[in-house]
């Protein structure tokens, strides 16, 4: 079964198509880089998805759930992470975490036991009760991560979650994300433009621009087919390609 299946999604902004009829499948249990430089609608795409807009017309799927019909359904088999997420500045990571635990309905034992489970996976440990403002870029983007797990998701959607990292929080966190994948069978739509990271950790990838998609598929058949040595070399192609 696919984790995701859009047909001719379209989200229109000011009489512009920032997403175009847009059609792809995301397989089950992989890794899949969803590929676009800034304004390519990738955020939108997220958020059709997720129910947090509507599609000005086409379809999708998460899960077996219709995308419009039974969002709330979809939010609580799924985990997100989205972009540049500002954690309430004045809660502490542990606080956060009860309370991200407490929206999803889990039982003061259970949340307990997760959020300890949480803060000892992510080294979360010697700052989990400082502020939330106090924190490093890094340590942020950990707790981010944790919440966006902590119902443990069939699905993560993480939009540009590398941004910002240094190269080793960036390989940790790569690491986590393909572990989580290999080791729990979850399927991640991972939402980026740096190149780098989807060749590093994706099989499966969707290729979008200005609204538009330019391929999907498996990175190295689309690599095979326009013989392209890299992934830069095969997102140049696509791009500059004539329409
Ligand atoms: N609520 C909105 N109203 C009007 N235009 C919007 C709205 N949301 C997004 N857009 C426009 O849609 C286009 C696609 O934006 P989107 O955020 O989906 O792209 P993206 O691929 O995630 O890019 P980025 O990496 O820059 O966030 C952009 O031109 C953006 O200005």
């Amino acid at each position: 079964m696919e984790a995701i299946r859009v047909e001719e999604l379209t989200r229109r902004y000011g009489g512009v198509d920032v997403v175009d009829h847009v059609s792809f499948r995301v397989p089950e249990g992989k890794v899949f880089g969803f590929m676009g430089h800034n304004g390519a609608g990738k955020t939108t795409t997220l958020r059709m998805l997720l129910g947090l807009c509507w599609p000005t017309s086409g379809r999708g799927e998460v899960l077996g759930c219709d995308i419009v019909r039974e969002s709330l359904a979809i939010r609580r088999l799924t985990g997100f992470l989205p972009a540049e997420y500002s954690l309430p500045r004045e809660m502490t990571a542990v606080q956060f975490l009860h309370y991200v635990a407490a929206m999803f309905d889990m039982g003061s034992g259970e949340s307990r036991r997760r959020v300890a489970e949480l803060v000892e996976l992510f080294g979360i440990g010697p700052y989990a009760n400082r502020k939330l403002a106090s924190l490093s870029t890094g340590m942020a983007q950990k707790v981010g991560l944790a919440q966006a797990v902590l119902n443990r998701p069939r699905l993560l959607l993480l939009d540009e979650p590398t941004a910002g990292l240094d190269p080793l929080g960036r390989h940790d966190f790569l690491q986590y994300i393909r572990g989580l994948a290999r080791d729990e069978g979850v399927t991640v739509l991972f939402s980026t433009h740096i190149l780098g990271d989807i060749e590093s950790i994706c099989e499966d990838v969707a290729i979008l621009h200005q609204g538009r998609l330019l391929a999907a598929g498996q990175l190295a058949a689309l690599k095979a087919e326009h013989a392209a040595a890299t992934m830069d070399d095969l997102y140049l192609q696509l791009v500059r390609r004539p329409s």
